[in-house]
């Protein structure tokens, strides 16, 4: 059963105070809910959606970010070479208000694992905040687009790169970087917003002063106490190396002031090099904002072998648990286990699978450790067949909503499994250190994606709708219960978030693996913005029959489409009918 809207769990209040019809971070709010409250565009209208206006980059990379927009001014950064757009939404057609071209190293697109991409921005404090994928942050005015400070976080000739977000909490940017198929040891670090300078960094291997670890340190799991893991669980060194980058996703809670992050498999892909549990590979840390110390940490995938990095979003939510009210999180795992977990402590309340999976039995109730498959690990130059899911997982970075309306989370995910053969590598700096070779398939059924609807509490999907690609893009939900994705073929949908039912789709120019956002514009009228530029992971699908062509468009809808000639501002009619009444129909199951 989907809640009503009259459930007493409900997402964390970690709402900054921006006005409901703005988008400032990818996430909208601290607790990375992708829940926008403006409900003109409902069950009612949303069939009379229609594009408003459009606007390509000329950029042949995939579009993964969410379009930000604030002060009636939209902000957009090319995937590569990083290139900042400001919209003036007040003008018919949204023209160009300034550009910026931090000009980055073009050596970083060879270094890129999964395409040359960057997976958002984000507004704070009158600026525009993003990172280039040669490993700078940058922070430019947002009035003027011009530069007021950037910072070097690495260096890209060593083989990291810099995809991620730039997350801003407080009066912080948090960057991560990437590169773990090449070798790079991984780390998340903490910058000043007003002058960019660098104020922690704290490791993701390594011993505890490096991965900043002190007597506050408490994982609720005993494997998981213990001095210097970081280290220890590794062949001597080896953590030097050991990837274990964190290029997802950072959520943040003003109350515990923590934040939330993951981190990427071990390096090198190969299991056999690394015996252990390879600490803190495949896992997620709670740090506290200001000090970087950790507060808590959980291995996702202990000794991963299968290439299922732990850095998929943390949405912060409240549920009623047992009584009371619990402080959760819920991240959907590569592994393809679904977890609830108390943000406070650690605790694992709910780890259940959301998708086709074989290389583990369970989760041991007790321990939170996954109980392995032995027909499942791989062996080097011994193939092993149909081990499920493959590397990119059950679900990678593509983004979910939650919805405190229904108490339901919304996500695309795969149905993708692998013939893997392992081969020994050996650490050379800059190059690929990764042995992994692996021919993918669909999973049962033959259909490449699913997007469904998740109970967090119950843990399990409430409905679902198979897709023949696999589906990668973000997800939106909406105060009149629509909820927004893409399709890697192309397709833009909105579904019923309570039954699951499609009620539009759209054609766009390309895959769509971007993150949809919406907005309010000048006009007073609902839009919905999304990219459609396929690339990223979505590429291994690219010899399937249908695959689209690369894009670099930036698709925005209302209803009724573009609003009149003579622009936004002087639009005087409303198509917007009024918001439906929920319905209590039981969804369908799945
Ligand atoms: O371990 C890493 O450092 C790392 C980095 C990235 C990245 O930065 O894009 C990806 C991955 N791993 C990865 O495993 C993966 O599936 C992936 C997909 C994508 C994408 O943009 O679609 N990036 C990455």
């Amino acid at each position: 059963m989907a809640h009503d809207p009259g459930w007493n769990g409900a997402a964390a209040n970690l709402a900054p105070n921006d006005p409901p019809g703005e988008w400032r971070r990818p996430g909208r709010d601290y607790a990375g809910t992708r829940y926008s409250p403006l409900n003109q565009i409902n069950a009612g209208n949303v069939a009379e959606l229609k594009m408003a206006w459009s606007f390509a980059d000329g950029v042949p990379y995939g579009h993964e970010g969410a379009p930000l927009v604030a002060d009636n001014t939209m902000y957009l950064v090319t995937p590569f070479p990083n290139v900042a757009y400001a919209l003036d939404l007040t003008k018919p057609g949204a023209p160009i208000k300034w550009t910026y071209s931090p000009n980055p190293s073009p050596m970083a697109i060879g270094k890129a694992c999964c395409d040359a991409v960057l997976r958002g921005w984000a507004l704070a404090d009158g600026k525009l905040i993003f990172n280039t994928l040669d490993d700078h942050t940058v922070a430019v005015d947002a009035q003027t687009g011009k530069e007021l400070w950037r910072t070097k976080l690495a260096n890209v000739e060593d083989g990291v790169t810099t995809t991620m977000a730039a997350t801003v909490y407080k009066d912080k940017v948090f960057v991560g970087n990437s590169g773990g198929e090449l070798g790079v040891h991984g780390w998340l670090a903490a910058l000043d917003l007003k002058s960019g300078k660098e104020l922690w960094r704290a490791y993701n291997t390594g011993p505890d002063d490096q991965v900043k670890i002190g007597a506050d340190f408490k994982p609720f799991y005993p494997w998981m106490r213990g001095k210097d893991l970081g280290a220890t669980t590794w062949p001597a060194d080896m953590w030097k190396h050991g990837g274990s980058a964190s290029w997802g996703w950072i959520t943040y809670d003003p109350d515990l002031n923590l934040i939330y992050y993951g981190t990427a498999n071990p390096s090198p892909r190969v299991p056999a090099q690394r015996p252990g549990l390879n600490l803190w590979s495949a896992a997620m840390f709670a740090r506290d904002a200001d000090s970087g110390m950790a507060r808590w940490a959980f291995q996702f995938t202990p000794h991963d072998q299968w290439d299922y990095d732990g850095v998929n979003e943390d949405v912060l939510i409240d549920i009623p648990w047992r009584g009371q009210t619990r402080k959760a999180l819920v991240q959907f795992n590569r592994n393809g286990f679904a977890y609830t977990i108390d943000r406070q402590t650690g605790e694992v309340l709910v780890a259940k699978p959301f998708g086709n999976l074989n290389w583990a039995l369970g989760v041991d109730p007790k321990t939170a450790q996954p109980i392995v498959n032995p027909a499942m690990q791989p062996k080097p130059g011994v193939k092993l067949p149909n081990a499920c899911p493959t590397d990119i997982g059950v679900k990678d970075w593509q983004p979910a909503a939650f919805s405190p309306r229904t108490g339901l989370l919304y996500a695309g995910i795969f149905n993708i499994c692998m013939d893997l053969t392992d081969h020994p590598v050996s650490y050379i700096a800059g190059t690929p250190y990764d042995g992994m070779e692996m021919k993918r398939h669909a999973g049962p059924g033959g259909n490449w994606g699913e997007f469904m609807a998740w109970d967090p509490i119950q843990g399990r999907k409430v409905w679902s709708i198979k897709e023949p690609f696999m589906t990668m893009s973000g997800a939106l939900v909406t105060g009149s219960d629509l909820v927004f994705y893409g399709t890697v073929d192309g397709w833009f949908r909105a579904v019923d978030a309570r039954t699951g039912k499609v009620l539009w789709s759209q054609k766009l120019g390309s895959g769509v693996i971007g993150q949809p956002i919406t907005y309010l514009g000048p006009d007073g009228r609902q839009y919905v913005a999304v990219y459609a530029g396929v690339g990223g992971a979505a590429m291994v699908a690219a010899q399937q029959p249908g695959f689209p062509p690369r894009g670099d468009t930036l698709y925005v809808f209302s209803v009724g489409g573009a609003s009149n000639n003579s622009g936004p501002g002087l639009l005087s009619s409303q198509p917007g009918k009024p918001a439906a009444q929920p319905d209590n129909t039981s969804p369908s199951q799945t």
